[in-house]
């Protein structure tokens, strides 16, 4: 059982809709979900594996619904971003107690079995309270692996590792995937979803903004309208050239900070504005004393792919 599939499903807390009126499907394989903060991916990440019902719509695991179905939960295993566990519990207790959850026959076996797969066996009988947060994650991996489920969902697993447990958990998500696993994370920061997932899912504001390869989403990324702030030794003169060129749509002059305040440009053609530029300083003989990007949060670059 691999394929979850999210048809027309919206989720709503009082006023709040956090999922609206989503549809996609999930297969085997490294999917990242892409979205930036309360986005509403662990909501929907939640509804995935069990733990929320959806207000409307239906979440399948290959054809039967999710919610309330045991049968499915033995299919998923779902690693939770909130921080909170059982500090009183060594991480061999914890991840034993998730194996009696999950009935299995030999609790101890599969404990260890899941420490050993993510290189915890050696702090198993120390107290989670003692754990660093890469290390309390990766006993969350182990007790969500511990009944070897064909789907694993991961709310935002990278948060508070290091580059090295980072690269770890990289490896075990891709070895799982190429296994024939589905395996969904969800993630605010694009490069860490491009290093790792073959699909990406983007959501924003509860809705399902885009989908596709990581070269996709890039592409969609860079061809959307850029502000950069560009200060130069003659502003007007840069100005006057550039206005010209069809690869910028607006030129500001900014007065707020007096003579020098540089120039706010609005570029609808990446490449060629990046190249366009200093060829226009060079033969102009301007120098460029500041180029940057004025609008390169996350939020403006989600915002653009929600308009589109
Ligand atoms: N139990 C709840 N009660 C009320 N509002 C909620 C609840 N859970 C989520 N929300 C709201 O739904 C929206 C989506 O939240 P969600 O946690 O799913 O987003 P997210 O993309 O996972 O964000 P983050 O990365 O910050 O956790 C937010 O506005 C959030 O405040």
């Amino acid at each position: 059982m691999t394929t979850i599939a999210i048809d027309n499903v919206s989720r709503w807390f009082g006023n709040v809709v956090a999922v609206n009126d989503v549809t996609m499907d999930i297969g085997p394989g490294v999917t990242g979900l892409l979205g930036p903060n309360g986005a509403g991916k662990s909501t929907l990440i939640n509804m995935m594996g069990g733990f929320l019902a959806p207000s409307t719509g239906s979440v399948t695991l290959d054809g039967t619904p999710i919610w309330r179905n045991e049968q499915a939960y033995r299919h998923i295993g779902i690693v939770p971003e909130r921080e909170a566990m059982y500090d009183f519990l060594t991480g061999r207790e914890f991840v034993i107690a998730n194996a009696e959850l999950h009935g299995l026959p030999d609790p101890r076996a599969a404990a260890r079995k899941a420490l050993d797969t993510v290189e915890m066996d050696y702090a198993g009988s120390r107290k989670i309270a003692t754990y660093s947060k890469g290390m309390r994650q990766r006993v969350k991996m182990a007790s969500a692996l511990v009944h070897e489920p064909s789907v694993l969902l991961l709310d935002e697993p990278f948060n508070g590792m290091d580059p090295r447990q980072r690269m770890q958990l990289m490896d075990l998500l891709r070895r799982m995937g190429a296994e024939g696993r589905t395996v969904l994370f969800s993630s605010h920061i694009l490069e860490e979803v491009e290093q790792l997932a073959a699909h990406i899912e983007v959501i924003v504001a509860g809705r399902h903004a885009a989908s596709g390869d990581f070269r996709k989403i890039r592409r969609l990324m860079t061809d959307r309208p850029h502000r950069y702030l560009v200060r130069s030794s003659d502003d007007r003169a840069l100005a006057a050239a550039l206005i010209a060129d069809p690869s910028t749509t607006g030129i500001e002059v900014d007065a707020s900070t007096g003579v020098d305040g540089g120039l706010h440009i609005q570029a609808v053609d990446f490449a060629r504005f990046t190249e366009l530029l200093p060829r226009v300083a060079r033969d102009q003989g301007i120098r460029l004393l500041t180029v940057s990007p004025s609008d390169e949060s996350l939020e403006s670059v989600f915002s653009y792919l929600v308009a589109a």
